[in-house]
């Protein structure tokens, strides 16, 4: 592997490397084990995840988007999405001059197009699209099992409401969930009530461990609330607004009466460079 450009960003804490990759040549098929050092915190440059930005029509794509978000979780696995990544792949494309802030930019993902608005306030929302909410599940961490909500918002999780955030460990290890349920892995959210619309959680991601915020985990934990506190919009014909405290700050997620999602929340890029990358 030789020198290429690099950024790196977050997005509530939740950490990514971006790798400009408009025409694909730089990347091509962008390898898992390459990845996965990549995002290592001591063998490489560490993030909880890589972004490669693609053209859409590079890849024939041609869903009227211009870009395509190519995520990988840090271990190299593939996701269908990342919602505090495409809130980080819009702020790199408006710092680039690739989009116009002015107009909502549809950003291609493995779930679909996702539309990322540019707030006054410097926030981006992002239409997340429709959830599924696919009933009850368990999950456990050593001796203690939470019963959990199965909510698919593009990428699979299990939603366990607990007393206290401390009660999920120290989620250094993979929380056990019921696998014939998820074949193919889970992102695991702990949530506690904090009052009216408002509550707090952590998250054990598929691929990535435990992060400082998960967006399509804290759509995934607004819809579990919602149903949970009986406003979901589907009953009540009004939207569920839930503000969402993570480790890494603050998303507030609407569920609207059409069945959408929007996430709102920051995202910044804090780094540039170019690597001669020399792991293995
Ligand atoms: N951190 C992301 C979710 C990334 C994907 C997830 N780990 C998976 O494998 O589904 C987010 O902000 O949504």
């Amino acid at each position: 592997m030789g020198t290429f450009a690099w950024a790196k960003g977050h997005g509530t804490e939740n950490d990514f490397i971006v790798l400009p990759d408009a025409d694909t040549r730089i990347h091509g098929d962008l390898d898992a084990d390459f990845v996965a050092e990549l995002c290592d915190r001591r063998r490489g440059v560490g993030a909880d995840g890589v972004l490669r930005v693609v053209r859409s029509t590079a890849l024939g794509i041609n869903d009227g988007s211009t870009w395509f978000m190519d995520y990988r979780n840090a271990d190299g696995t593939v996701s269908e999405m990342c919602g505090n990544g495409v809130r980080v792949f819009a702020a790199y494309l408006v710092r680039e001059g690739l989009v116009d802030p002015a107009e909502p930019e549809p950003v291609s993902t493995r779930d679909g197009v996702k539309t990322v608005a540019f707030e006054p306030d410097g926030r981006y929302t992002v239409d997340m699209g429709v959830p599924r909410t696919l009933g009850d599940t368990k999950v456990a961490v050593g001796e203690r099992t939470w019963s959990a909500m199965h909510v698919e918002t593009g990428n699979p999780h299990a939603v366990a409401f607990v007393d206290d955030l401390a009660d999920a460990g120290t989620l250094v290890d993979e929380p056990a969930y019921d696998r014939a349920e998820y074949p193919n892995g889970v992102n695991i959210e702990f949530v506690v009530p904090r009052g009216e619309g408002y509550v707090a959680m952590r998250v054990h991601e598929r691929g990535s461990g435990e992060t400082r915020s998960c967006g399509t985990g804290a759509c995934a934990v607004a819809v579990a609330a919602a149903v949970r506190d009986g406003a979901a919009p589907a009953a009540t014909n009004a939207p569920a607004t839930y503000r969402i405290d993570l480790p890494g700050g603050r998303l507030d997620v609407t569920w609207r009466p059409d069945g959408r999602l929007l996430m709102t929340g920051s995202a910044a890029i804090v780094a540039d460079g170019e690597l001669s990358w020399h792991g293995g």
